[in-house]
């Protein structure tokens, strides 16, 4: 069986202050959640969010991080970095680095490596355009990058990872994808792990979808039976609506 993750990805939102509130609001309502829950803040509010979930099952990742342990890039941050603090989460390829940062398939991969290698888990961000998608191209694009962020990673690396599907154009836009359409993008991942690792750890690999996951739409979601949690930006940050979530 597949335990479902829900995750918080809190984009550039929150100072520290705002951060603390929001997670000592957020552990009474979730504490006893029957899913795996992590919360994503900036890099910065990673060290306080993390000293306010100590005692809970709650975990941490960052939304990002550099694939070299250190040297001369500015203003980036290490996986090393992030194990400092111990964390155990750490979203790579998320679709607005892809766009905004020059993400693409190779530095994902070599995030992705670097992160296993420091045992952090990394949530993997694959998703099409809406001009891919009317295009009938989805189902190609996801699948390549999934089959580039996978690129030379062992079978036992492959079953530590997460893969949240974010179609772009259901990202703050208030579109969710329908729930069958989510999952059936998903199948196709799971069909392309099958490819790339054997059939027992396609069949546990857990795969979210992400893009205006809200109360109302996150049980159905979860029926899907290739949908195995959530990847949330803006509901992620309303206590009511977050725990409203998790506790679905
Ligand atoms: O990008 C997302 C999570 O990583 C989804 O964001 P929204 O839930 O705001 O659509």
């Amino acid at each position: 069986m597949r335990k479902p993750i829900i995750a918080g990805n809190w984009k550039m939102n929150n100072t520290i202050e705002q951060s603390k509130r929001l997670v000592k609001e957020l552990i009474p309502l979730i504490k006893d959640a029957k899913v795996d829950v992590v919360l994503c803040p900036s890099y910065l509010s990673l060290q306080e969010v993390k000293n306010l979930v100590k005692d809970t099952s709650v975990k941490v990742g960052a939304q990002n991080m550099h694939f070299e342990k250190s040297g001369a890039y500015t203003g980036e941050v290490s996986g090393e970095m992030l194990k400092e603090l111990e964390i155990e989460y750490v979203i790579i390829g998320h679709s607005e680095r892809r766009q905004y940062f020059n993400e693409t398939d190779e530095t994902v991969n070599r995030k992705v490596k670097k992160a296993l290698e420091l045992n952090l888990i990394p949530i993997i961000c694959v998703g099409e355009t809406l001009e891919e998608r009317e295009q009938g191209k989805a189902r190609s694009i996801v699948t390549s990058q999934v089959e580039a962020a996978l690129k030379d990673l062992s079978n036992k690396e492959i079953a530590q990872l997460v893969i949240a599907y974010e179609p772009i154009w259901a990202i703050g836009t208030g579109k969710t994808a329908s729930s069958q359409d989510a999952n059936e993008v998903c199948s196709w991942i799971r069909d392309k792990v099958n490819q790339l690792a054997d059939v027992h750890v396609a069949q546990n690999i857990r795969i979210q979808y992400g893009g205006s996951v809200k109360p109302n739409n996150i049980k159905e979601l979860m029926e899907q039976p290739h949908i195995d949690g959530a990847l949330v930006g803006g509901a992620s940050l309303k206590v009511d609506q977050f725990s409203a979530i998790v506790n679905y």
